[in-house]
């Protein structure tokens, strides 16, 4: 069906942004405009001639704007197809113009809920009127443009100016698409609120809703396409983040920088500096310090080999001392909260490293949910924003840690929390000293840590590895007493793991054999 030139454009939008000079070249090409009570206001005010949509129904807007353009005279002139000579005729009949441009945004529902508002506020803030129209114009995308988005009121100016019939076509399909989309995507985002509202975690139905930010140039694998889509949380991290320079984020950057950050996030900046290192989403070094060069120093040590070419972020402003360390060797990406001028300045010698500020920090103990897709579905839960504090550790061996064992015990096990299960992590003095992730037994994870320290001492020419004096961290239990004995083997003198074995009398027997302090944290912290 040849599409009908556009003469009347109905708007009713809530973000005004760009309406003025949109509407002025609408009503440049002889263009009709049709709007609502604040949409016709700014119109009027900037000197358009508007219809109101009240003059086109009979009917005032009416219960505080719930009722403005519902009304056949209103969806009649969106859904007539105009190719039907029935339809057609009920036009004429009913005295029912068409509508050959519809320009709707809702109300701004998410942000009124994030910005507190109560119950009745959050309701009222359901548009009704504007779905419903952005529907109905979708549904007849053959006679009718739909734009939701502001971003695209250029394209419809082209497509006027330039009258090109089978571009017209194909240009509306894809804004339908993107209406379904917007309107989708609204729904959901008010069926989570009401699910929040009423305290259920596991609604029947859930819907996830984005916002493209990015194409990204390829997914994992240079074979697959991807995308980086945020949501409303609003959650410091890369979704937030300025890129201040460097190359084009990729999927993998994105991903292995959001462990970066939440693993960071994790060390109050007000207690110390924090720096972690990461590879493929696992820590390769994590370090606290008293300033971020000496935790950033102290975490590099770790795992030098692996650290080429990885992610590192700074739970504080990125100081000129830390950025002259961090650009020594090749790196990805690093985030931190914010950097100082000349910290920018240092790191702008390396064009391509991309720096990214946040302004803040996330919180670890907010709450939120994670999602991971599987074959046919999604898997759903809370965010791990738990970790064990100092009283409810449980001394379960004969020896007590020392005050230096039990807070490097603490700190190990926060960074175990956001490793890949099974993990091992040995420490010291605040920083890892052996990192063993992802393997499918704990026995192993202990070994590869232990191993991984021995080659670290060779490279700097350190007498014995130093694992030996450090303490270790699991993230969950040991099942038998043999990851425990390959942790003393390695010279750890204090270990700590969630408990809960079947076996843990065996374990504690060889923590006590071997003169290990050992504690247990009552809580697992399994990443998979
Ligand atoms: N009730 C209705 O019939 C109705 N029709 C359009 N709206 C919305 O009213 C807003 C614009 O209102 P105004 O032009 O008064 O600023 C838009 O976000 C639009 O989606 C409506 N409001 C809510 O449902």
């Amino acid at each position: 069906m040849p599409t009908r030139k556009i003469t009347r454009a109905l708007l009713s939008v809530s973000d005004k942004t760009g309406l003025v000079p949109f509407a002025q070249a609408l009503a440049g090409h002889d263009v009709t405009l049709v709007s609502t009570g604040g949409t016709a206001k700014a119109l009027r005010e900037a000197g358009l001639t508007v219809v109101d949509v009240a003059e086109v129904t009979g009917s005032p807007e009416m219960m505080d704007g719930r009722v403005k353009t519902l009304h056949p005279k209103i969806h009649g002139g969106l859904l007539a197809m105009r190719d039907n000579a029935e339809h057609v005729a009920a036009m004429d009949t009913h005295g029912i113009p068409p509508i050959d441009l519809l320009v709707v945004n809702l109300y701004p529902f998410e942000a009124t809920v994030a910005g507190g508002a109560d119950f009745a506020t959050a309701i009222e803030n359901i548009d009704i009127g504007g779905p419903a129209m952005i529907r109905a114009a979708a549904k007849n995308h053959a006679g009718v443009a739909v734009v939701v988005d502001p971003e695209d009121y250029d394209q419809v100016l082209e497509e006027i100016a330039t009258h090109e019939a089978a571009r017209r076509a194909a240009r509306r399909r894809h804004l339908a698409a993107k209406a379904f989309a917007h309107t989708g995507a609204y729904d959901g985002a008010i069926a989570t609120w009401f699910a929040e509202e009423l305290g259920v975690t596991a609604p029947h139905k859930r819907v996830i809703g984005g916002t493209r930010a990015a194409k990204l140039r390829y997914g994992e694998n240079p074979h697959q396409w991807a995308a980086f889509y945020t949501t409303a949380e609003q959650r410091p991290g890369v979704a937030t983040a300025t890129q201040v320079q460097g190359k084009e984020l990729s999927y993998n950057n994105l991903n292995d920088t959001d462990a970066a950050f939440e693993l960071v996030a994790e060390f109050d900046p007000n207690s110390s500096a924090a720096v972690a290192i990461i590879k493929h989403a696992n820590p390769c070094g994590v370090a606290v310090g008293s300033t971020l060069a000496e935790a950033y120093t102290k975490a590099l040590a770790c795992d030098g080999v692996s650290a080429f070419g990885g992610i590192v972020a700074l739970n504080a402003t990125l100081d000129a001392e830390a950025a002259e360390e961090i650009v020594k060797i090749f790196t990805e990406v690093i985030i931190a909260p914010n950097a100082s001028d000349e910290a920018k300045a240092i790191i702008a010698s390396k064009k391509n490293l991309r720096l990214l500020l946040t302004g803040a920090l996330p919180d670890p103990r907010a709450e939120g949910l994670t999602y991971r897709a599987l074959a046919g579905g999604f898997l759903v839960q809370s965010r791990d924003n738990r970790l064990v504090d100092q009283d409810a550790l449980k001394v379960v061996t004969k020896r007590k840690p020392s005050e230096q064992e039990l807070a490097d015990m603490i700190f190990a096990f926060t960074v175990a929390k956001h490793v890949k299960s099974n993990t091992i992590v040995y420490a010291k003095d605040g920083a890892t000293v052996g990192i063993g992730a992802g393997q499918m037994s704990r026995v192993d994870s202990a070994r590869i840590a232990a191993r991984k320290a021995e080659d670290a001492a060779e490279r700097s020419a350190c007498p014995s590895p130093l694992t030996i004096g450090s303490v270790a961290a699991s993230d969950a239990f040991f099942p038998f007493a043999d990851g425990l004995q390959v942790v003393a083997d390695a010279g750890a003198t204090a270990v700590i793991q969630p408990g809960g074995s079947m076996r843990d009398d065996e374990v504690i027997a060889a923590a006590d054999a071997a003169g290990l302090a050992m504690v247990f944290t009552g809580m697992r912290h399994f990443r998979h």
